[in-house]
């Protein structure tokens, strides 16, 4: 059996368990029944994925930032120079970036991975060098990358996840760099649930109503050209992914059998989960959600696996930066189960 086949079947059910004696526990905490709402399910969520209703008092924290090149981009499809790939990375390892600022804030560390930029990257402080391929192909001419380029970089990411957690790690975030990725999202969105191309686009960087239409002719060409196959999620990933979108479907399912919760990021980290949950359907519990993306298929891409974005940041940046204010919002849902009172301590009535 292959690594990623194994991957997938070790992933188990949450524990039911667990999440009942957290229900309860939450039930006797100095408020109204479920009136911590997402908080409370929150609380469930993480009993549930680590086996247990002792939560620890702190998690440690790790932003897995994938980064990989698009060879669509020469159709025009972003509102940015392919360059500039490389060049957050720098910026990234400067401590430069959107993402150091919030992870810092959120008490996470930042590990980049290369799977799949078009250029050699130098020795960097944070960044794993495990290059698959120098971008994907023009997916709008073939397909984006070959089988076995799809299978490495989901085992990049199954690699990496598992041995920041045999490091420590135990809790997760998505994030990702690379120029032209909301167009392949937007595609496998489309393929994997079925969606109307026109529904499942949207402005990436910002391009305007021209290169939203050339987004638009793209993915149809894609589609047309590749014809990847719906009930098959690693032939979509093949014929109309991103390296590092496998990269972080590897994530998924190398935490998810690992019993480590993932918080899920915005439009790319979101089809990058619908892909390992379309291969794997128990991964999703493993989800978190964070913010809804302004990219407009988002809503459709979290319902698909039943994630609730708590955070309405109206933001659309990709690099993990939703799902590090996210994993704030899970510290803060933590500490209301280890540090509240219960009505017996604090001598409240319950009725
Ligand atoms: C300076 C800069 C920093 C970024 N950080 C994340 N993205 C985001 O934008 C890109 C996707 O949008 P599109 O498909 O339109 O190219 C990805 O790199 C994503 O991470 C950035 C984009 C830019 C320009
Ligand atoms: O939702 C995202 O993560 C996103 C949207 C636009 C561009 N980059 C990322």
């Amino acid at each position: 059996m292959s690594k990623l086949e194994r991957t997938i079947q070790a992933i188990e059910p949450l524990n039911e368990v667990a999440m009942h004696e957290a229900q309860q526990r939450l039930d006797n905490l100095t408020k109204p029944p479920g009136s911590l709402g997402v908080l409370e399910d929150v609380v469930k969520k993480i009993a549930g994925i680590i086996g247990k209703a002792a939560l620890p008092q702190s998690m440690e924290k790790v932003i897995i930032l994938m980064a990989g090149d698009h060879g669509v981009v020469a159709e025009g499809v972003s509102a940015f120079p392919q360059e500039v790939t490389p060049q957050m990375i720098l910026n990234f390892a400067n401590g430069g970036a959107a993402i150091n600022v919030l992870a810092k804030h959120a008490g996470a560390r930042l590990y980049m991975v290369d799977v799949g930029v078009a250029v050699d990257l130098p020795d960097l402080p944070g960044l794993d060098k495990r290059k698959i391929a120098y971008g994907t192909k023009n997916m709008a001419q073939g397909p984006a990358m070959t089988m076995e380029e799809a299978i490495a970089a989901l085992e990049v990411g199954i690699d990496v996840v598992n041995a920041l957690i045999d490091k420590g790690a135990s809790f997760v975030a998505m994030g990702e760099m690379g120029i032209g990725n909301t167009t392949p999202s937007a595609a496998l969105l489309s393929v994997l649930e079925g969606l109307p191309i026109e529904e499942a686009v949207g402005r990436g960087t910002g391009v305007n109503d021209e290169g939203l239409r050339r987004k638009i002719t793209a993915i149809n060409k894609a589609l047309d050209v590749n014809r990847p196959n719906s009930e098959q999620p690693l032939d979509a990933l093949v014929k109309v992914g991103g390296l590092e979108i496998a990269g972080l479907a590897g994530v998924v399912l190398g935490a998810a059998a690992r019993r480590v919760p993932v918080m899920v990021d915005g439009f790319i980290s979101g089809a990058a989960a619908l892909v390992a949950v379309k291969m794997a359907p128990l991964a999703k519990h493993y989800l978190i959600g964070s913010h809804l993306s302004v990219e407009p298929g988002h809503r459709k891409m979290l319902d698909a696996m039943e994630l609730k974005p708590t955070l309405m940041m109206d933001m659309r940046l990709g690099e993990g930066t939703g799902a590090a204010l996210g994993m704030l919002m899970v510290d803060a849902a933590v500490k209301i189960l280890n540090e509240m009172a219960t009505f017996d301590d604090a001598g409240v009535s319950r009725e």
